[in-house]
């Protein structure tokens, strides 16, 4: 079973040293019942939790029955393990049941305890794909990782049409058939340790779409975005791995390999945000590595993968008949083209079946997906209401702030929403709260005034609006007379979910973000949270690019933006399902390179105001 957020820079990662182990001594014999007694040899590998060795029939025979073997694999794991639910057997045990017999899965004989164990008897398998890599000068052949591309589509189809994701697809995974046997040259999928229904096992409908910032599942080197992001697990997740899988098999290396410290995972999802396919992909290359990572990154939470196609992309990279490094899952192959210029006669295939099959992006969409390079703009969030006076200022140096707010203070307009970009302010004015006052606080190089804020709340003012710049200074708003009961904040360099998470415990939610500092400097996320709202549940979408896909999902499901903030590295956006059901209000995004002054009056036109204003990174 994997740990849960394995780091697995080291290219001599597994030590097979008896001497430096500390792992618990197995039976030297296994006796399970239903089974041939078989005595245990060496051991074939380790993992977070149990350890993997050889066992030898005790009695061979010189022909066994496919169920009983002469030499298995057999996978202990100590019965006080952490890697056992609720001090059952391991959680693993359940899906290979559930899977069994699904293609590229090596077959399982029987399952018990022994001795403090619980006990794996599973088909022997060879060395994995990272030992073969290792094996052959830390890069392979197109033909040998085509081979690869094909055969974890098939077993990955196979996986996934039962309801299953893999969870954790890396070169280690992916093992041979045990040599000097007819499987030897194929290829299986091992460790369903962090495997997860991805569809209701009753209706079998796709679980609902869920980001829980900060908890991720695999490991690092090959985790798709979404699984850095605590997006729960989908098909997609599966292939962006097994993507980075063939580009490691092939280069030797990742352009995240080698980050350090603490904030490791949140770097290397950076950097994997800011690499595109065509970077990833070398230029010697067949192009079928590219397109292939170009589909499986735009693919949608839900959406069903094209393996058919993604197979097709890769089969004519193969090798034919005897030549092919591995054993391919056989189907009719249509015979080999004559060609001439054999490389561009490759790769014009490689593009013809990409876009035969629909796996080609158009254009537009390519410049959806990931295009390698960050983009800072403003998000203007816009909320329908009964016509009302609203006015903007945007581009506001620090000394003409004062004159703006207080002409609008002497409309009856009161702030509802604050920004800043490149060292200007944007201030947000209407008529649309009726509360019974107002303050606010310009400061210079100082996040979030601790003393003003607390000798506002002493008076009854609550923070509404709050904005940072580059420098650190900061605009606060406060108000007086909402329905709030309690305030708190919190000013952190790393979005502070965890923080959230305590608080809407103790019936707080978000009210208001802001952000302050550049990538030069640190950056810093301020979060609101206010008791007794009107909002009945709230979610957090956050990512390095403006998470378009979590808020239609969230808006088709009845929640609407409420907070929103971005750095020029990430864009946050609170969600909030308001107490009284029905009535959500319409509310429309825009994202825009510069202020979007001639959109707003458009706007306004069709009774949309806007709600929120922010501005930073949204591209990537
Ligand atoms: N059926 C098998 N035949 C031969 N070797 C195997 C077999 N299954 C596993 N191994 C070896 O044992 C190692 C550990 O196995 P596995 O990944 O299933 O254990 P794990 O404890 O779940 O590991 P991890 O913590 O890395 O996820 C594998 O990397 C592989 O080298």
């Amino acid at each position: 079973m994997s740990s849960m957020a394995a780091s697995d820079e080291d290219v001599s990662h597994k030590s097979e040293d008896p001497e430096q182990d500390e792992l618990p001594t197995v039976p030297d014999r296994v006796a399970l019942s239903g089974m041939p007694i078989y005595l245990v040899e060496k051991r074939l590998g380790k993992g977070g939790f149990g350890q993997v060795c050889l066992g030898r029939r005790l009695q061979q025979r010189r022909s066994t029955p496919a169920n009983k073997p002469n030499k298995v694999a057999i996978k202990f794991e100590s019965t006080s393990s952490k890697g056992c639910s609720n001090g059952g057997p391991p959680y693993e045990w359940q899906v290979y049941t559930k899977i069994s017999g699904c293609y590229g899965i090596p077959k399982i004989f029987a399952k018990g305890t022994q001795a403090g164990f619980y006990i794996m008897v599973m088909e022997l398998l060879g060395p994995s794909v990272w030992d073969v890599w290792n094996a052959e000068g830390q890069a392979l052949s197109v033909p040998y990782v085509a081979c690869v591309a094909t055969e974890a589509l098939r077993a990955l189809q196979d996986l996934h049409d039962r309801g299953y994701v893999h969870g954790d697809v890396k070169p280690e995974n992916l093992l041979l058939g045990a040599p000097d046997t007819p499987d030897a040259t194929r290829l299986y999928l091992v460790d369903l340790g962090l495997a997860q229904r991805y569809t209701s096992s009753g209706t079998m409908c796709h679980l609902p779409y869920h980001q829980n910032p900060n908890e991720f599942r695999g490991t690092i080197r090959y985790a798709s975005v979404h699984a850095h992001l605590g997006r729960i697990s989908s098909r997609r997740d599966d292939l962006e791995s097994l993507a980075y899988t063939l580009v490691f098999l092939l280069s030797g290396c990742l352009p995240w390999q080698g980050f350090q410290g603490e904030d490791k995972g949140y770097q290397v999802c950076k950097k994997k945000m800011d690499t595109n396919a065509e970077m990833l992909c070398l230029k010697g290359w067949p192009s079928a590595f590219r397109v292939f990572m170009e589909a499986v990154l735009a693919l949608k939470y839900d959406e069903e993968p094209k393996y058919d196609a993604y197979m097709a992309l890769f089969r004519p990279l193969t090798g034919h008949g005897a030549s092919r490094p591995l054993t391919i899952f056989p189907v009719e192959e249509p015979p080999p083209k004559k060609v001439t210029g054999r490389k561009r006669a490759r790769d014009d295939s490689a593009e013809n079946t990409a876009a035969e099959l629909g796996l080609s992006l158009p254009e537009d969409a390519r410049k959806k997906a990931r295009t390698g390079w960050a983009g800072s703009q403003w998000i203007t969030v816009y909320v329908k209401r009964k016509p009302m006076k609203q006015r903007y200022h945007y581009n506001v140096n620090a000394d003409r702030l004062t004159t703006h707010v207080e002409k609008g203070y002497g409309e009856g307009l009161l702030i509802t929403a604050v920004a800043s970009s490149k060292g200007l302010w944007a201030v947000i004015m209407d008529a649309s709260a009726k509360h019974k006052g107002q303050a606010y606080k310009l400061t210079n190089g100082v996040f979030m005034p601790r003393d003003w804020i607390t000798e506002k709340w002493d008076q009854g003012y609550y923070i509404t609006a709050v904005a940072g710049s580059e420098n650190f200074s900061s605009l606060v708003v406060m108000t007086k007379g909402t329905k709030w009961t309690q305030q708190s904040y919190k000013v952190d360099s790393t979005f502070p979910y965890e923080w959230i998470k305590k608080k809407w415990r103790e019936n707080f939610h978000v009210t208001s973000i802001g952000t302050a500092g550049s990538p030069s400097t640190k950056q810093q996320w301020a979060v609101v949270m206010s008791r007794d709202t009107d909002f009945r549940h709230q979610v957090v979408e956050i990512d390095f690019q403006y998470p378009s896909e979590g808020i239609h999902y969230h808006w088709d499901k009845g929640y609407r933006i409420t907070a929103c903030g971005a750095t020029q590295h990430q864009a946050a956006v609170v969600m909030s399902l308001p107490k009284r059901a029905g009535g959500e209000p319409t509310q429309e995004t825009l994202r825009t390179g510069e202020f979007p002054a001639a959109y707003v009056k458009e706007k306004w036109e069709r009774d949309l105001y806007i709600d929120l204003v922010a501005y930073g990174r949204t591209v990537s």
